[in-house]
């Protein structure tokens, strides 16, 4: 099932907040829905919200009907702008943006007609190649995974969070389509629950054991020794190799640590910021405090009590044991080897 896909002339996203009871789709019409979605998780993952940002650019485009080359610029880059403001953290929103300006500064000098297909045609590249990204980081990826293996994974990192085949979900897939006996964890991911909504019923469709941990469970599911290796996925990796991810990937990567099991992150090249030196610099997005304060929409916790809502924190990169990505995989230092890969 895609979490993206263009229909004709209009772009369809899977509601993930909706899932796994109800399998619907959102009609987008224009950028403004689709940048709603992005927001309000409907669609989500770091590669996912790139891509379908892209699709809004189009949109945009697409929507334009008058004759002027430079109110069709203004109208695309003023979506651009929207489609920028949603959410901070993950840096494939940012990239995609990024490439589908300069694209549009490509097509001046066509018609207004021609330049609206192709910027359709470009978003549609992006996202196909972010599959075919995904699909080489599961080939590289799977030969770290042993024969048989418990594998931890948080939040979703799956075809739901991306163009299909998904990052640390991808690499799974891939041992299993190998035939390893990949056995996952996976963590519920609170306060949205990721994890349990998306990242079960993904693996469940697709055949792949799945056992459902609560967060707090990790450690001791680690203690029995039945986690092998830890993958997950990113939002944002810096030039020194710090990893901002959902929150509570900070807390596995030291719990992996300590139990002296590898723990690794699978990422295309659209989730380096190499423009950033290091972790601290990323920002992090705080969330609504009733994500907190309430479950499935009922309450859980006194009305006003303060809460405290970041949706991602950063993973030191002392604690990666190596990068699996779409050029192959990295280890350290990272400093000196990712500038090599990803430039
Ligand atoms: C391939 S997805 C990698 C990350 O984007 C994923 O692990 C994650 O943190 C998603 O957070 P979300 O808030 O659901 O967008």
């Amino acid at each position: 099932m895609d979490a993206i896909r263009w229909q004709e002339d209009h772009l369809l996203l899977l509601d993930q907040t909706k899932l796994p009871l109800v399998e619907e789709y959102i009609e987008c019409w224009d950028h403004y829905v689709v940048a709603r979605a992005i927001k309000i998780l409907q669609v989500r993952g770091a590669p996912a919200i790139g891509a379908a940002a892209a699709f809004g650019v189009a949109l945009a485009a697409l929507n334009y009907q008058g004759d002027s080359a430079e109110e069709f610029e203004r109208e695309v880059n003023q979506a651009i702008d929207d489609l920028a403001k949603t959410r901070p953290t993950a840096v494939n929103l940012f990239w995609a943006l990024t490439r589908m300006k300069a694209f549009l500064e490509s097509t001046r000098g066509s018609s207004i007609e021609d330049r609206q297909q192709a910027i359709l045609a470009e978003a549609q590249a992006l996202l196909a190649e972010d599959k075919a990204m995904n699909e080489q980081m599961g080939a590289y990826g799977q030969t770290l995974i042993p024969e048989s293996a418990g594998v931890l994974t948080h939040c979703n990192a799956g075809a739901l969070a991306t163009g299909g085949f998904g990052t640390a979900l991808g690499v799974i897939r891939a041992a299993h389509q190998a035939g390893k006996e990949i056995s996952v964890f996976a963590d519920e991911t609170r306060p949205l629950l990721q994890g349990a909504r998306l990242t079960a019923w993904e693996l469940m469709k697709d055949g792949i054991p799945v056992t459902l941990i609560t967060d707090s469970m990790a450690a001791y599911v680690m203690k029995q020794k039945l986690v092998d290796l830890v993958i997950v996925g990113a939002d944002r990796i810096t030039a020194n190799g710090d990893v901002a991810n959902k929150i509570g990937t900070y807390g596995l990567a030291l719990l992996a640590k300590a139990h002296g099991i590898p723990f690794y992150v699978a990422a295309p090249v659209s989730t380096f910021d190499l423009s950033l030196q290091s972790g601290d610099e990323i920002p992090i997005e705080e969330r609504d405090s009733e994500e907190v304060r309430t479950l499935g929409g009922t309450t859980t916790a006194p009305l006003e009590v303060p809460v405290y809502n970041p949706s991602f924190d950063v993973t030191p990169h002392q604690y990666v044991t190596a990068f699996i990505t779409d050029r192959g995989i990295i280890q350290a230092p990272y400093l000196e080897n990712l500038q090599k890969h990803m430039k």
